[in-house]
């Protein structure tokens, strides 16, 4: 077996690839064969996405052959988290997407649920839940058999080099939160100071999740997101991403990958 290419782990899938444009090309595919399934089952696709360098990565859905493939009138866009800015800030996770992708392809834009700038972020975080509630009522977005949670056909992590996921930092109390889908935080420790995030039950409710990784900086968190150190490491929140009736799909390059045991351990 080859360094690169998948292993199974207790951990999710890895999907570990020589570039990270060899991950933008795979992960365009993963999304478009998803959203062609959820259509098939559902009706919709409902899928929820991050910031970062993730939307750049997804950016090979704008081009041939997914621009016209894909069922984007099917599509329903949430967001995992999000800076509470305004939706034209630099720092806004809406605009990223829609400068990068959104705006590239035919979505109907009443189904792009971006985040009411224009309120508090508790508020936001307040309205931001009740719609997604109407949204479940009707099944727009599937419910998960096990609890009441929204059941996301697939939500979009990437990971930061601290082990954060979507608001999810390092002991944050937020991380606890079991009651809320949507919640936020006002001491994010990286700038923007405020942030909206989806809460661990939602994400882990997700029929699929893909947390997306590359580059040699985040190579020892990954490490320890992934594979048994010895040492406790459940409460990274990369580590607490876990679907318990879905899938979890890590696409890594393999400079992300380089202190994982799966990608040691193989020639
Ligand atoms: O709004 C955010 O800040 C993101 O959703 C955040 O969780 C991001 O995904 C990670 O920080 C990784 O970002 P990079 O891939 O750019 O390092």
């Amino acid at each position: 077996m080859s360094r690169s290419g998948c292993h199974q782990t207790e951990r999710g899938e890895l999907r570990i690839y020589e570039s990270s444009d060899e991950v933008a090309t795979e992960l365009a595919d993963y999304i478009a064969e998803l959203s062609e399934v959820s259509v098939k089952e559902r009706g919709f696709f409902a899928i929820a996405l991050s910031g970062g360098s993730l939307i750049s990565l997804m950016g090979k859905l704008c081009e041939a052959p997914y621009n016209k493939t894909v069922d984007w009138s099917k599509w329903y866009i949430f967001w995992a988290d999000e800076r509470v800015v305004s939706k034209t800030h630099a720092d806004s996770n809406y605009k990223l997407a829609k400068d990068c992708l959104l705006s590239k392809v035919p979505l109907i834009p009443s189904h792009v649920y971006s985040i009411n700038d224009s309120l508090s972020a508790e508020e936001a975080a307040g309205e931001y839940e009740f719609v997604l509630r109407q949204l479940v009522k009707v099944r727009t977005v599937g419910v998960s058999e096990i609890s009441d949670c929204p059941k996301f056909d697939l939500i979009l992590l990437g990971m930061g080099s601290d082990g954060h996921v979507a608001s999810l930092f390092p002991n944050h109390m937020v991380l606890e939160e079991k009651d809320e889908w949507v919640t936020f935080i006002t001491d994010s420790p990286e700038p923007p100071p405020e942030r909206l995030t989806f809460t661990l039950p939602v994400i882990n409710s997700a029929s699929n999740v893909a947390i997306v990784v590359t580059g040699s900086s985040k190579a020892e968190t990954l490490h320890l997101a992934i594979d048994d150190v010895g040492r406790d490491f459940s409460k990274l929140p990369a580590r607490m991403v876990n679907p318990g009736n879905g899938n979890l799909v890590w696409f890594l390059d393999k400079l992300a990958a380089s202190k994982l045991e799966a990608f040691k351990c193989t020639e």
